[in-house]
């Protein structure tokens, strides 16, 4: 299996504490893998590095062999952060297609495709702020999925959704991996950790192998 996402050695203080201490972890083509860790042990400061939206003090973080870069593509890196950026001027449809618009495609039936198997495909024509919360983060996965990435950050990606839509959630990030993209999920819910091939733990500022315990 070929690594997509490589991150050696990374560090990141915030003044004088250091919240990421040295951490390596690699996510392979085909690889669903979860990062637990307790509240505030910097699984989204390590996502936000990951991603680009923010620079490690130290270290590498490479995305597909090369650097990451600070606006990698949708297509190449899809972020589904925990507060989840939906453009409020755009409908949820919109939204969704504008990953493929920004590569020059034409939205196709994928858009309603996607809305439909996470439960929203009524929503479509809908401002994010006319949705609850759930119903934003299943739009935000939508779109995170729309252009096929080959890497999909999730950050906490089933923390608002009933139990009857978890399942949804995760078949949709397994079909993701199993399609080729390499995926990353930070999570607190044990549901998530058991339907991965493989989870990691951030634990004093490094990752470790995980297991089900947090
Ligand atoms: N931009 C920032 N400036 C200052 N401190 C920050 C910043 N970002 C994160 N931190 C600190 O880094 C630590 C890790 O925060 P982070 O949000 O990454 O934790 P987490 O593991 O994602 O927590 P949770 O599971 O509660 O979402 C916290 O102590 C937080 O206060």
């Amino acid at each position: 299996m070929r690594a997509v996402l490589r991150a050696h050695d990374v560090r990141r203080s915030f003044g004088t504490v250091e919240v990421l201490s040295g951490v390596d972890l690699e996510v392979s083509a085909g690889e669903f893998v979860t990062l637990a860790g307790p509240s505030g042990s910097g699984k989204s400061a390590l996502f936000a590095v990951l991603s680009g939206f923010d620079t490690a003090d130290s270290g590498d973080v490479l995305l597909l062999g090369e650097p990451m870069t600070e606006h990698p593509s949708w297509s190449d890196c899809a972020v589904l952060p925990q507060v989840m950026g939906l453009a409020d001027e755009l409908t949820v449809a919109e939204n969704v297609a504008l990953p493929l618009r920004l590569r020059g495609e034409e939205p196709t039936a994928r858009v309603q495709a996607l809305l439909d198997e996470l439960g929203i495909g009524a929503l479509g024509d809908r401002y994010p702020t006319e949705l609850s919360f759930g119903q934003r983060q299943r739009a935000a996965l939508a779109r995170a999925l729309a252009p096929r990435p080959r890497l999909l950050l999730a950050d906490e990606p089933t923390a608002h959704l009933d139990h009857a839509t978890v399942p949804l959630v995760l078949g949709l990030l397994r079909r993701a991996a199993d399609e080729g993209a390499a995926v990353l999920v930070a999570s607190h819910d044990e549901e998530v950790h058991e339907a991965a091939h493989r989870r990691l733990r951030l634990v004093e500022g490094r990752v470790t192998a995980g297991d089900l315990t947090r």
